[in-house]
């Protein structure tokens, strides 16, 4: 029988980033409009923290709460997904390209269990024209739960990125 996990169970999350990362700020860059998944930090669905790393990559800590369950006491493939769109779609815009992602192709490498801390690294990989080649990997420690390739396509004049 499924375990019901309350919200005031859940409260202890550290979602804090590496010593030389840096907090990133992404409604002060894309607005207030990401709500599906970031935008319920005390919720039991994700709690997101978006950083830059030393190379001013975007990086995100994701909790992954009780309310992503897909097989049991493990995340849906499609929450882990929908943190990649985010993320990656995100870290076109980190780099000053304002873009809708166009494709997405994950692949899952591991079962991820629920209220687990992962790291969602993501790097700019090309830019070609309109074409924003973004890859980025879900992961904790050694253990990588899924990997992506995202293609952004620039939709608006380049923005400014924003330091955090
Ligand atoms: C992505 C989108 C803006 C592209 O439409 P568009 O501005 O008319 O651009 P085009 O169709 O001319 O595509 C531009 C280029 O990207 C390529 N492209 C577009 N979609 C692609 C896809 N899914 N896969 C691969 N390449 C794609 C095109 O082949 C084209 O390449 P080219 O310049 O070498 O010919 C549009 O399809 C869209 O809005 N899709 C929905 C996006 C969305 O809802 N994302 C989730 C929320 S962010
Ligand atoms: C106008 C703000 C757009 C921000 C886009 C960031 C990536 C979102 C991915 C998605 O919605 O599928």
């Amino acid at each position: 029988m499924a375990t019901t996990i309350t919200n005031a169970e859940a409260m202890a999350v550290d979602l804090r980033g590496e010593s030389d990362w840096t907090a990133f700020d992404a409604p002060a860059l894309v607005g207030s409009s990401l709500r599906f998944v970031s935008g319920d930090p005390q919720g039991d669905r994700f709690r997101v923290r978006y950083y830059r790393d030393a190379a001013q990559q975007l990086k995100a800590r994701v909790w992954f709460g009780p309310e992503t369950e897909g097989p049991p006491g493990h995340a849906h493939g499609g929450s882990i997904a929908a943190v990649l769109d985010e993320v990656l779609g995100l870290s076109g815009w980190a780099a000053g390209h304002a873009v809708v992602v166009a494709n997405l192709n994950v692949s899952f490498r591991n079962l991820l269990p629920l209220q687990t801390v992962v790291t969602v690294e993501s790097e700019v990989v090309s830019i070609n024209g309109r074409k924003v080649l973004v890859k980025g990997r879900v992961c904790s420690g050694s253990a990588i739960y899924a990997e992506a390739e995202c293609l952004c396509i620039a939709i608006g004049q380049p923005k400014t990125s924003v330091a955090g």
